[in-house]
């Protein structure tokens, strides 16, 4: 392991220094594009400015026959289009891949000035972003690029999951993590074989009522409710990038015509405390949007409630319920975040402007 001391050096003569601090960009929703398909690549100049990443995709759903075409692709965009406040991200293959070497040495030199962030999928542990830290130092030096590339993390292994503080502490360019759950239920032995969101046989089942003798009826008809599948995952990234400074991100929705669902999966995410989620199709940037953004009821209770506690300390009550010191700081966290938004969302910000706070 690094001394503390040598941790924010860079790792190859000429490298950019590395971050302090990870930037708390827009990021709700992560949009994956496939830069070799030629009606997907001829949208994405349009899609800036609404949305808050495009991320040209080189891995899994790239057929093994277009990487190279993919790769090309994104050179071009990347070259060629001005991502003014939206950032660009790219995933590159996995490590143990034939294409990822030229992902790097290619991509890099011709854009690294441009990207924010590489997603790296399958990262097993700390030995992974080590790799990575160390090959982008050289990189880098060796193509003057001014500022260091970022690193995310897919959480898509059971290993990944089990060594997740290590990943995040691993280097000063990690960003963030995602969960990778198509891959992560085939790595755990999952018997699901959908990508993210529920599943009807997940559930708990309501105890089964008596009859009026006191016997238990088990044929009766009873109430279930269907679990999450992601919670222990998700929660298990939210507190590892929390504690290291990172940004955890729910990761994609295959069901593309369920737009409910995937609210709900994203709300989900949401309100455990991730920042964004991934979108495969165009019809769900508009709901991570919505769902990764503080609502007005949320800002306007929490501006009411940061008012009335004034300096932040002590008890009030508000609405017949108390408020305290702890629930001052769970408003700050959402105004905060209502904030930063803002400054990049004009719709956002004249939807947060017009609440009247009595
Ligand atoms: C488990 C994982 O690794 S998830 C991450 C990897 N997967 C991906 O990146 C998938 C990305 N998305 C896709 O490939 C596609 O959206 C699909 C295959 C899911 C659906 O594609 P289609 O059947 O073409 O969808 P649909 O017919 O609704 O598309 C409508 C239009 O939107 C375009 N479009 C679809 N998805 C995207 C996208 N992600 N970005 C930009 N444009 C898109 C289509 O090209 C089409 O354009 P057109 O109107 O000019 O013909
Ligand atoms: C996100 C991803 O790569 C997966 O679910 O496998
Ligand atoms: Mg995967």
């Amino acid at each position: 392991m690094r001394s503390a001391k040598d941790f924010f050096s860079p790792l190859a003569v000429g490298a950019p220094a590395p971050v302090r601090e990870i930037p708390a960009k827009p990021s709700r929703a992560i949009h994956f594009f496939d830069p070799g398909n030629p009606k997907m690549a001829a949208k994405v100049p349009d899609m800036v400015g609404t949305v808050d990443v495009l991320l040209g995709n080189l891995e899994d759903a790239v057929k093994a026959e277009n990487k190279e075409i993919a790769r090309e692709g994104l050179v071009k965009i990347g070259q060629e289009v001005d991502f003014g406040p939206t950032q660009f991200w790219t995933r590159i293959n996995s490590l143990d891949s034939p294409w990822v070497l030229d992902d790097l040495t290619t991509l890099v030199p011709a854009i690294g000035e441009k990207l924010d962030v590489i997603m790296v999928p399958k990262v097993q542990g700390a030995e992974d972003i080590h790799y990575m830290d160390r090959i982008l130092a050289q990189l880098e030096a060796k193509a003057g690029i001014t500022k260091p590339i970022l690193i995310h993390a897919i959480l898509e292994t059971a290993r990944g999951v089990a060594n997740i503080e290590e990943i995040c502490a691993a280097s000063p360019r990690m960003q963030g993590l995602s969960l990778g759950p198509a891959d992560l239920a085939a790595d755990r032995r999952m018997k699901t074989t959908r990508v993210g969101g529920g599943h009807p046989g997940y559930l708990v089942r309501a105890d089964a009522p008596r009859n009026e003798a006191g016997e238990l009826q088990y044929d009766a008809a009873r109430t279930t409710y269907q679990q999450d599948l992601w919670h222990y995952t998700i929660a298990r990234m939210v507190d590892a990038c929390a504690m290291h400074g990172l940004f955890p991100y729910y990761g994609p929705f295959g069901d593309i015509k369920d737009t409910v669902a995937c609210e709900d999966q994203f709300r989900n995410a949401f309100l455990l405390g991730c920042v964004g989620a991934w979108s495969l199709h165009p019809v769900q940037i508009k709901i991570a949007n919505k769902v990764f953004s503080p609502s007005v009821e949320d800002i306007k209770h929490a501006r009411r409630v940061i008012a009335a506690m004034g300096d932040g300390t002590g008890a009030v009550m508000l609405d017949g319920k108390m408020e305290d010191d702890a629930s001052v700081k769970q408003c700050k966290v959402m105004v905060e975040l209502a904030e930063r938004l803002a400054a990049t969302d004009p719709d956002l910000k004249a939807m947060y402007d017009a609440i009247e706070v009595d």
